[in-house]
Order: structure tokens, then C-alpha cells, then sequence
């Protein structure tokens, strides 16, 4: 499957610092300096789930898998990116590449800390950041549509609907708002603009990065962070990615009384990963057994076979049927036995729409 999160935002915000906490290593370099970060570092990061945790504890399964998504660690951008300053175009690449941005934003004041416009104000850096990912569409779109709508004109009527739609992206563009405002008529143009792989089109996650004394409160900068995302309909994190580097290389059993005293209840990284998890449209089932519980992802709206496909192409190739039970009928009724003495293990046929938290066994055929 192989879901991407792009991490992006300018130099020295504390990007590869977030990476390094999410991925419990110390992959990418993080430092004090702009531009720290060069080639994109990738790393799959296990989705926290307690619904996973609870189901392998009634079933008594010895191994527990939770399933991933990954994160890609990606070059700062600086203004004028889109014309080559900085790491220019390179990094806009990287950028094409991923499903949804996590958007790095700076809200914690540090005289030692460099920043690359002197002075800390996240939703000046958020503009900075969304302005040059926009021209870089703007660039794109003026260079496809014309020939598009020329296509168009001579009768390739798949060439008249991209040229419409991706037309109208460019005005909407050219009046400063994102792409992903553009409203598709139909189902055709809502795959043209998937297609077409715009960068201001991808759904955007704003990761407050504020101080580590204000993990638990946000600030006065987060606020305004949280307030911007609402208006856009976007979702919002604060966490303080010092903080979560330094918790992911401590011991696990150290780490409950350590978030404790700072005020928290979980890390800010299993918000970060749920967050992204719920912009991808992700949806989670489990397989359950006594020798493993596993965690899989497929996107909202997948079949049966669909989801069979994930596990094996033969599940796929070969469905019959799934036995189906929601996660609340298991852990209510105590496990499969319970669910199928009570009637709630359903036997789902083709057409069947996976649910979120459905746990299911696969019949098939080879
Ligand atoms: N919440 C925070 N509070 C204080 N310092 C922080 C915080 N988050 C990160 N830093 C520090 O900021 C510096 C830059 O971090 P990092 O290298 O992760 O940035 P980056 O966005 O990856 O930069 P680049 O674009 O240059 O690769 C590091 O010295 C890091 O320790
Ligand atoms: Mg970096």
C-alpha cells in the first residue's frame, strides 16, 4: 500500500528532530543549522492503536503487529524555492511524492536557535511555505493547460475535462487560495485532479513545534496556528518535538511516569500518527488469532476483497467470503466464541464495505 506523510516546512523548525522521535532512531540528522537536511529520509512508523492491544489480550495472541505508515523527512524550503532559491526544485519533488503534508511549524522561542527570516512567527513561515508550493503549481498548471484545452478543442474529450477542471485550479491558485479548494463536479474530475498531483492539493496536518515546557498547553503561537487551521479546514497538532525525541529514546517503562509530570496523557507523536492516519482517509481492520493480532490499513471505502488483497493477492484472487465481527461485538461478547454464540460473527460477501475496527478472517479459494 504504502501511505506517505511528507514532513515539510522551512530550514530549521525542527523537522528531522520530529522524524528521529516518530521513527525511535536517529536517522536523519537534526541540528542547529538551515538546511540540515538534504536527500529525503524515509521510516515506517507503527500506528498506535489500544483497540489492536485489547484485542490481542482477549485472544491471548502472542505476537501483536500494528500496522504502519510512513514518514518522509524533507529538505527545508525558504522563499523563492519555486524559482530554485535554496534547495529549490529538488525538494519540490520529494514533495510531489507523498499523499498528505505534515507542516512543520515553529512556536517555540529560542534566541540559540536559528531561524532563516530572524524572527519566530508561524503563520508568516505557514504563508512562506504554502506561497512557494503554490507557484510551483501555478508554474506546472500554466505549462499543462493550454494544451489541454487545445486537445479539447479538437475533440479528445478526456483532454476538455482535464483542461476545465485544472483550468479552474489555475485561477484559484492565481487568487492565492490552494488547489485543494477546487470543488470537482464530478467523478471525472475528481480523478484528473488527483491525477494531476498538485502539491497545494494534498490534505495538510500543522504540527505546532513549541517549547518543551508547553507540550500540555500549546502557546500563544499555537493558538494562532489552531485558529488559521480551523478557517482552512485543516486539523492541527501542537507537541514539542525536543521533548519527543528525547522520550523516544527512553526506556518504554520509564516513559508513562516521565509524560506524567509533564502533563500528558500519551505522546504527541500518537497524535501526529492518528492525525495522519485520519487525513489519508485510512481506516483500520484487524486479523486476530492466538498466535497474532495484526493491525491493517485500507482506505475508507474498500471492499472485502479489497481488504483480503492487503494480506495476500491470492485472499484477493481467491474470496469467498468474510467472516465478519465489530470490534465493540468482541470485546463485549469476550472473543470470537462469544461473538458467534450471540450471532454477531457475519459471513460478508464481495460487495461488502470494510468498517473501521472490523475484525475479520478471510475464506478463499486457490
Ligand atoms: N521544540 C523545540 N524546542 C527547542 N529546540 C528545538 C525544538 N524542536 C527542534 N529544536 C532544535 O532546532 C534545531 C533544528 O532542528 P532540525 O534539525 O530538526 O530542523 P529541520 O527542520 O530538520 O531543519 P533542516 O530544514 O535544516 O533540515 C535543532 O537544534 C533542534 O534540537
Ligand atoms: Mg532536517
Amino acid at each position: 500500500m504504502g501511505f506517505k506523510c511528507g514532513i515539510v516546512g522551512l530550514p530549521n523548525v525542527g523537522k528531522s528532530t520530529l522524524f528521529n522521535a516518530l521513527t525511535e532512531t536517529a536517522a536523519a540528522a537534526a541540528a542547529n543549522f538551515p538546511f540540515c537536511t538534504i536527500e529525503p529520509n524515509v521510516g515506517q512508523v507503527p500506528v498506535p492503536d489500544p483497540r489492536l492491544y485489547k484485542l490481542a489480550e482477549i485472544a491471548g495472541s502472542q505476537k501483536v503487529i500494528e500496522t504502519q505508515l510512513a514518514f518522509v523527512d524533507i529538505a527545508g524550503l525558504v522563499r523563492g524555492a519555486s524559482k530554485g532559491e535554496g534547495l529549490g526544485n529538488q525538494f519540490l519533488g520529494n514533495i510531489r511524492e507523498v499523499d498528505a503534508i505534515v507542516h512543520v511549524l515553529r512556536c517555540f522561542e529560542n534566541g540559540d536557535i536559528t531561524h532563516v527570516d530572524g524572527r519566530v512567527d508561524p503563520i508568516a513561515d505557514a504563508e512562506t511555505v504554502e506561497t512557494e508550493l503554490m507557484l510551483s503549481d501555478i508554474e506546472s498548471l500554466e505549462r499543462r493547460v493550454p494544451a489541454l484545452v487545445k486537445k479539447g478543442q479538437g475533440g479528445d474529450k478526456e483532454a476538455k475535462v482535464a483542461g476545465a477542471v485544472l483550468g479552474r485550479a489555475l485561477d484559484v491558485l492565481k487568487e492565492g487560495k490552494p488547489a485543494r479548494m477546487v470543488e470537482a463536479k464530478d467523478e471525472e474530475e475528481a480523478r484528473v485532479l488527483a491525477q494531476a498531483q498538485l502539491l497545494t492539493a494534498k490534505p495538510v496536518l500543522y504540527v505546532c513545534n513549541v517549547g518543551e515546557g508547553e507540550a500540555a498547553t500549546g502557546n500563544a503561537l499555537s493558538e494562532k496556528v489552531a485558529a488559521k487551521a480551523k478557517a482552512e479546514g485543516a486539523a492541527s497538532v501542537v507537541i514539542s518535538a525536543a521533548i519527543e525525541a528525547e522520550i523516544s529514546q527512553m526506556d518504554p517503562t520509564d516513559r508513562p511516569d516521565f509524560l506524567a509530570d509533564l502533563g500528558l496523557t500519551e505522546t504527541g507523536l500518537a497524535r501526529v500518527i492518528r492525525a495522519g492516519y485520519d487525513l489519508l482517509h485510512l481506516i483500520t481492520f484487524f486479523t486476530v488469532g492466538p498466535k497474532e493480532a495484526r493491525a491493517w490499513t485500507v482506505e475508507k471505502g474498500a471492499t472485502a476483497p479489497n481488504a483480503a488483497g492487503v494480506i495476500h493477492t491470492d485472499f484477493e484472487k481467491g474470496f469467498i467470503r468474510a467472516e465478519t465481527i465489530a470490534y465493540d461485538d468482541f470485546v463485549s461478547l469476550g472473543g470470537e466464541h462469544g461473538a458467534k454464540e450471540a450471532g454477531k460473527l457475519r459471513l460478508e460477501g464481495k460487495e461488502y464495505l470494510v468498517k473501521d475496527g472490523d475484525v475479520l478472517h478471510f475464506r478463499f479459494n486457490v
